[in-house]
């Protein structure tokens, strides 16, 4: 039975990112990179994605750099990527369209 955590392979990996035009990746990890209006904005969407990540016990890295967010999704727990780091993706996007 796949569950959220099975590990996904390079077309399911391809099909997802289908879904998400503002991300890329492989089996290494899906990312995204975003420029806010101003680095209080981009520290505000910090801190909105880390409750996102709270709520599904699924965190990014997040590379911070001025103005400048990198959002890396993988599941560590498996070494690959998987469903949540979909899942956590397409949160991530929900929260940037609102700054
Ligand atoms: C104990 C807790 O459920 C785990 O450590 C969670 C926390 N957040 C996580 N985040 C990510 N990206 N991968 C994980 O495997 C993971 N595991």
């Amino acid at each position: 039975m796949a569950h959220n955590r099975t590990p996904l392979d390079d077309a399911m990996i391809q099909t997802g990112l289908g879904d998400l035009p503002n991300w890329q990746g492989d089996r290494s990890g899906i990312t995204r990179t975003v420029e806010l209006p101003s680095f209080p904005a981009a520290i505000a969407v910090v801190d909105a994605v880390a409750q996102v990540a709270e709520e599904m016990d699924h965190h990014p890295d997040i590379d911070i750099r001025w103005r400048t967010l990198t959002f890396h999704n993988v599941t560590y727990s498996e070494n690959a990527v998987t469903a949540l780091d979909f899942q956590l993706a397409h949160r991530i996007d929900d929260v940037v369209a609102r700054y």
